[in-house]
């Protein structure tokens, strides 16, 4: 499905300074091209009306994200609990095996240690999907995030025989298989959700569903940082996504936004994974369950890598408020959008995306009157 998702990004390429890729290891001060001064916060766009209030106002908060049980016999309740209040949560007994997270995880780390002109002969292009690069979101920053990315949509084999010409099948195997076991976790999970608001499968139909739900893998590397309060791993954002599966090695850096709380870090359990609420689900559940805003915070002494399985519907499903969640008292709240349609969306108004799709169509002019990029 790497054409599907990609489609997206055709009308809207990324022209960023690939010559800004640092080889961070080599690094004794932060250079000020990646300090983002006072508070990373400064530098968010400060124009979408529903996040960025809040994240601006923020501080920190001991609060921690719900952790549950899928074998608990409440996972169910526990799960509706943490998706309306926060959005995100970590689940344990998820079936996926410590091995092959811990084989991902190796193989993140091989390819991010290898020297940068090796890195960036398997560079994503301006208007593709897969590949290695900063985050895509870095063009509506003004500053550069300390940290780098590789992105596999589909099969990783034309990308890591880039890397390794000549020994990329290990590498290949650990991916496709992370992504079979992820797609069904997430498959299962999507299922728990909605259950959580009453609706079974046969609620759901998906118009015109020519392919299957897809997913792809984001590869986060985040090295030691010299200045790590001045600097930003990862900006604040919502994915993009029906739902995320993030497995974070030992090392923190994950941060959510709660509501009237601040941010609040998800700390590594082992073996655990960390579950967030996507744009796409926030759509379908028309609003009951937020997609979170959370960013990655860097440190001064521990590399961190961070592993997403970004889950999303067949491409061209349009998506919208869940029929049986809508009613007189309940307007549906958004328009319907595929996921092709949505990246674009975002790809071209980063923040701003879901209000962009909400119906309420003065507003929206509103909005895009003041884009910021
Ligand atoms: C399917 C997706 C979801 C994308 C875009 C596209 C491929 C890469 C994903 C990420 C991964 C890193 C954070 C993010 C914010 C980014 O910059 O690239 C994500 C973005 C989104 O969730 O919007
Ligand atoms: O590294 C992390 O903890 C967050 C990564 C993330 O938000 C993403 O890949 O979308
Ligand atoms: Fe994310």
């Amino acid at each position: 499905m790497p054409s599907r998702v990609s489609d997206g990004f055709r009308s809207h390429p990324l022209h960023f300074n690939q010559h800004k890729h640092l080889d961070f290891n080599s690094l004794k001060e932060l250079p000020e091209s990646h300090a983002w001064t006072t508070s990373p916060l400064d530098h968010y766009p400060c124009t979408d009306p529903i996040n960025t209030t809040a994240a601006a106002a923020a501080t920190t908060t001991t609060e921690s994200v719900p952790v549950i049980d899928l074998n608990d016999q409440n996972a169910l309740d526990q799960v509706g609990h943490a998706c309306r209040n926060w959005g995100v949560f970590q689940v344990s007994n998820h079936g996926i095996k410590t091995s092959l997270l811990h084989e991902v995880e190796s193989a993140g780390k091989r390819l991010f240690s290898l020297p940068i002109q090796q890195k960036l002969r398997a560079a994503r292009s301006p208007d593709g999907v897969s590949g290695y690069g900063v985050a895509r979101i870095s063009s509506f920053f003004p500053k550069h995030m300390w940290s780098e990315g590789f992105t596999i949509f589909g099969s990783p084999a034309e990308q890591a025989r880039r890397l390794w010409p000549h020994g990329y099948s290990n590498f290949c195997e650990v991916i496709e298989e992370y992504e079979r076991e992820m797609k069904q976790l997430a498959g299962r999970l999507m299922w728990l959700i909605l259950g959580s608001l009453g609706i079974a499968q046969e609620d759901v139909k998906w118009d015109g569903a020519k392919g299957d739900f897809t997913g792809g893998i984001q590869l986060n590397s985040y090295p030691a940082c010299p200045d790590p309060d001045r600097a930003m791993g990862l900006a604040a954002h919502t994915d993009s996504t029906l739902l995320t599966i993030l497995y974070q090695n030992n090392t923190s850096g994950l941060q959510v936004l709660r509501e009237g709380s601040g941010w609040a870090t998800v700390q590594p359990i082992p073996g655990a994974l960390v579950v967030n609420v996507g744009d796409l689900l926030h759509i379908l559940s028309n609003g009951l369950y937020p997609s979170v805003l959370h960013r990655a915070v860097v440190n001064r002494t521990q590399h961190r890598l961070s592993i997403a399985y970004l889950y999303g519907p067949p491409a061209n499903v349009p998506i919208s408020p869940l029929p049986k969640l809508v009613g007189p008292t309940h307007p549906p709240l958004y328009r319907p959008v595929t996921w092709t349609e949505y990246l674009d969306i975002k790809a071209k108004h980063f923040n701003k995306a879901l209000a962009l799709v909400r119906l309420r169509g003065h507003f929206n002019k509103a909005l895009l009157a003041g884009d910021d990029r």
